[in-house]
């Protein structure tokens, strides 16, 4: 059952937070919504999925992306759920990149995170159920997402090509078997089977990929972004779309560093980017 927790109008459409209990994570999980002018039982909208990165909540991107007026004009709903289980039972760790606020977006499998910690689960199956199940939304469905949660976003849609009509990323984590918040988290959730590990790895995914199932993928990128080199790597993925011929664009913004001043300067574009396939 969902509980709803706040109702805000903005942008004639409407801001909403919603608590339920979910059989993925076994605990209480909160997502926010963002409905257009308009939605309705009778005029159902598409939706943009978008996950969020490291120690955010369903709130980070609702209130400092600036999306509602692009999304109400276009009519595209957004729907942002939490980054990881949390709660008094949900296992944690005096660490910004690891357990609560920073799920990965992976089914774990090593105790004590493999209870709670499935958000791949949740954000694949449970909570799009429960969206359509709800919400006067359609099932056409396209996903981004920011750092940990551009990695979330681009892996999902590469692992779910049927479920999505399109992806796109701020400043993800895009191979992160090869860096060090992906080796951490991967290694605490996953273990230290490589071959787990690379079914959540979008270069690996992108590899193995199918031509008829590449999805349209838009990546912005800061390049005055700290975290750049170390773990963004945006060029080990274009190396393999330039391989394959994946239709992946990476736009590289000069200047732009890893906050929330870079995706507001750009979620219009993206925004627009989506709405091409989801009203296709
Ligand atoms: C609100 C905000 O700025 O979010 C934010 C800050 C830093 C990071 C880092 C370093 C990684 C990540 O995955 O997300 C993220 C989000």
């Amino acid at each position: 059952m969902l509980e709803n927790i706040s109702s805000v109008k903005v942008s004639g459409g409407w801001h909403k937070q919603y608590t339920h209990s979910s059989q993925s994570t076994h605990s209480t999980m909160r997502f926010a919504v963002f409905l257009p002018p308009g939605a309705s039982e009778t005029n159902k909208v598409p939706v943009l999925y978008w996950l969020s990165g490291l120690t955010c909540t369903d709130e980070n991107f609702m209130q400092k992306a600036g999306a509602f007026k692009k999304a109400a004009e276009l009519g595209i709903a957004i729907v942002a759920p939490d980054t990881s289980p949390r709660g008094e039972n949900v296992p944690n760790e005096d660490s910004y990149d690891f357990a609560q606020g920073a799920g990965f977006y992976v089914n774990a499998t090593q105790a004590p995170y493999n209870t709670h910690f499935n958000m791949y689960d949740y954000v694949v199956s449970e909570l799009p159920a429960l969206i359509e199940q709800h919400f006067p939304i359609t099932s056409t469905k396209a996903i981004s997402g920011h750092s940990m949660g551009g990695h979330g976003a681009l892996m999902v849609a590469l692992k779910n090509p049927a479920a999505f009509v399109s992806a796109s990323a701020f400043s993800p984590i895009v191979n992160p078997i090869e860096c060090p918040w992906g080796v951490k988290a991967f290694t605490g959730y996953l273990g230290n089977d490589k071959a787990l590990w690379a079914q959540y790895d979008s270069c690996e995914l992108m590899k193995n990929a199918e031509q008829a199932h590449y999805l349209p993928m838009l990546v912005s990128q800061g390049d005055a972004d700290g975290f750049l080199q170390e773990q963004l790597k945006p060029e080990n993925l274009v190396a393999i779309a330039d391989k394959k011929g994946y239709p992946l664009t990476l736009e590289m913004q000069a200047g732009y560093d890893h906050s929330y001043f870079f995706i507001s300067s750009f979620i219009d574009q993206h925004l627009l980017f989506h709405h091409q396939f989801l009203t296709a």
